[in-house]
């Protein structure tokens, strides 16, 4: 992973950070690292996930989707951080298992999905830490009597991965089957690199290993400075952007198969740094896509955003064939990866000609290692932005209303005063 902060100093944007600023920063980083270190050593909660590369035990998790090892497709029912990192990995990584992703309760589209099927060569892979969450269980229950009314024996083709006790813990023990225990001391967010991202990897046949090893190379470089790390220099630069006004994030990868992860990206930063009135909002974009659609706004309107710029350096190309037409000919001597690279540098060049921050963050491949890098980069920046911003970046209670709301609407069990705020909703309907 490679981070380059020449756009965001402040001798080519506003806001941007000095050189002189950053290297007053780097205190607090040191002290910040010295928490995130002691918080690694005690596996106290939320630092624990910065172990992972170490502690995940790639043979069990291979060993428990072994049942479900000759899936011809894969439907992974799960929601927020326990499904956004598995979807990442499959939106990026190749693999003759059709995977699909239900993180969401849309009948119209559970319902295409299911249809689609081919039920008996299908493995599910359920997620929930809590074991709780409605959207997740409503879809598992919807999936299973699918495969029911299909004839095929769901029992045979589940893998559940959640945590020690709670009701996907108790359906998995009822019927037996194979469990993957979330790891203690991860939020969703942070558990890409544990049983709740990898178990699916694992069924789709994935190098596990190999993306292990991209989160061991980045922890290496962890270290109580700025200069030395890029995890963290792409962390504390957020954090001193922010700071100056630069209150949005855009994240935008130049690559289709990092679509997913500008999603992943956008629970991790929202869920932890937004709280207690602070928090970068991250934006969700695609590169060279929507060069077309948001820069407009990067570029002239408010100074309140920064871009991420992410890429692969290397990658699969195609050439683009001759042509005769008219004022085209500069295209038949290129690549697409060419253009998209030049696409790249010159919306880069364009914020910065017009003094807008931006950071580029590359990697070598999109592939496990290239993977494991950029996740366990930017978990490990966004770690240290936390502690920078001085908030608990490992809790968010803030969505516990509306869940509760929601279970007082169906009418679940137990008392939900949201739910009447729901009921009591002001009106000034216009038709
Ligand atoms: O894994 P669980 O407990 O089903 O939770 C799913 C997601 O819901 C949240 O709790 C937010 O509602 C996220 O933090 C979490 O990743």
């Amino acid at each position: 992973m490679y981070v380059d902060l020449g756009n965001a100093l402040s001798s080519v944007a506003s806001p941007g950070v000095s050189r002189a600023s950053l290297e007053r920063l780097d205190e607090d980083v040191a002290a910040a690292h010295e928490r995130i270190e002691r918080g690694r050593a005690n596996d106290e909660h939320g630092y624990a996930a910065l172990n992972l590369p170490e502690t995940a035990d790639p043979d069990a998790i291979t060993a428990t989707v072994e049942p479900v090892a000759d899936a011809e497709a894969l439907v992974i029912v799960g929601i927020g951080g326990s499904a956004l990192g598995a979807a990442t990995l499959a939106d990026a990584l190749d693999s003759d298992v059709e995977t699909h992703v239900l993180d969401n309760v849309d009948p119209e589209h559970t319902n295409d999905l299911l249809e689609g099927l081919p039920l008996a060569d299908t493995a599910i892979n359920v997620v929930s830490r809590s074991g709780t969450t409605a959207e997740t269980l409503a879809n598992f229950l919807v999936v299973r009597e699918a495969f029911e009314d299909a004839g095929v024996d769901w029992t045979e083709r589940t893998v559940v991965t959640t945590g020690e006790a709670g009701p996907l813990r108790d359906l998995a023990d009822t019927h037996d089957l194979p469990v993957l225990k979330v790891p203690d001391g991860v939020p969703g967010r942070f558990s890409v690199l544990s049983t709740v991202g990898l178990a699916a990897a694992a069924i789709r046949g994935d190098d596990v290993e190999a993306l292990l090893a991209g989160g061991r190379d980045v922890a290496r470089n962890l270290s109580g400075s700025l200069f030395e790390s890029p995890a963290y220099a792409y962390g504390a630069t957020t954090y001193a952007l922010d700071n100056r006004g630069a209150s949005i994030n855009a994240m935008l990868p130049y690559a289709e198969g990092l679509e997913t992860y500008a999603e992943w990206y956008a629970q991790l930063w929202a869920e932890s740094l937004g709280k207690d009135g602070l928090g970068q909002t991250p934006v969700r974009a695609l590169g060279a896509t929507d060069q077309h659609s948001q820069l407009q706004l990067y570029r002239a309107g408010p100074r309140n955003t920064m871009v991420t710029f992410v890429r692969p350096r290397e990658r699969a190309d195609r050439t683009i064939p001759e042509t005769d037409v008219e004022g085209l000919s500069y295209l038949g001597d290129a690549t697409l990866g060419e253009l998209l690279d030049a696409e790249f540098e010159a919306t880069e060049a364009s914020l910065a000609a017009a003094g807008r921050p931006n950071v580029r963050v590359e990697l070598d491949r999109v592939d496990e290692r290239g993977l494991g890098q950029l996740l366990y980069g930017m978990e490990a920046a966004c770690v240290l932005a936390g502690e920078l911003h001085g908030v608990d970046t490992f809790v968010q209670p803030a969505v516990e209303w509306g869940k509760n709301a929601a279970r007082g609407l169906l009418g679940a069990e137990g008392e939900y005063p949201e739910a009447d705020a729901v009921e009591d909703k002001e009106q000034l309907l216009v038709e």
